[in-house]
């Protein structure tokens, strides 16, 4: 199996915090990787780092081969925890508006989500529920046509309803088109049916990863193995 990222002696810290620290790990290409751990486990900053946006002081960062630098980041499609420059638009302005600024959207395709995710195109964001952005937020990230997604806890403050409409899009997504997707989240109890492969993280520092389907056979449940290490 192929890698798509690979994270060698990562180190970041923030004044005295550190939240990576000395971190190697690969990520499998073409797969969706489950980057689990509680708060502070060093997540973000690692999705961070990935896309030029947090400065690590140590190590190095491969991405399909190549080193890290902005010129990928065409390449990659981000979720951060909150990016809302739409907020003025209604859904339809919103996804004309992605197809100018962000490389790769394919606005068919993102069309399609919108009615599958039963998006009313015509509606504002700024009046959309929690719930209703998330799943605009997450076809911004999944319509484009590139090699690797990264998102940063899309499931947070999302009702369950909701949590499973995205799961189901990402399902379909990775059918139709299979991408790279690293899904950060500490939330893992409906998700974990999503993860190919898994990598958790505590304290910055890598402390269990594998292909899912061996580490469920051989120790539980995703969620059971992460009350186990984390309890
Ligand atoms: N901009 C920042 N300034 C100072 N400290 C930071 C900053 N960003 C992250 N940290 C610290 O770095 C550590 C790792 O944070 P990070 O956000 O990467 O973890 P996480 O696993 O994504 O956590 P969560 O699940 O709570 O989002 C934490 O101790 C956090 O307080």
């Amino acid at each position: 199996m192929s890698s798509a990222l690979e994270i060698k002696h990562l180190s970041k810290s923030y004044g005295s915090k550190i939240a990576l620290d000395d971190l190697t790990v690969s990520f499998p290409a073409g797969q969706i990787t489950g980057l689990i751990g509680p708060n502070g486990a060093g997540k973000s900053t690692l999705l961070k780092a990935i896309v030029g946006l947090a400065k690590p002081q140590q190590g190095s960062i491969g991405i399909f081969g190549q080193p890290a630098h902005w010129k990928l980041n065409s390449e990659i499609s981000y979720l951060p925890d909150r990016a809302k420059w739409y907020k003025s638009h209604t859904i339809k302005q919103a996804l004309n508006y992605a197809l100018n600024i962000l490389p790769g959207f394919d606005l068919p395709r993102a069309l399609e989500m919108a009615n599958l995710m039963s998006l009313d195109l015509d509606v504002l964001v700024s009046t959309l529920s929690e719930g209703f952005e998330a799943r605009l937020h997450i076809i911004l990230c999944l319509a484009r046509r590139v090699k690797l997604v990264l998102l940063d806890e899309p499931f947070s403050g999302i009702d369950l309803l909701s949590r499973e409409t995205i799961i189901q899009l990402l399902i379909n997504s990775m059918l139709d088109q299979p991408q790279t997707i690293l899904i950060s989240s500490h939330e893992i109890h409906e998700a974990e049916s999503l993860f190919e492969h898994v990598v958790f993280l505590n304290k910055g520092q890598l402390v269990l990863e594998g292909n899912a389907e061996a580490l469920r056979q051989e120790k539980g449940s995703i969620e059971s193995i992460y009350r186990g290490l984390f309890r």
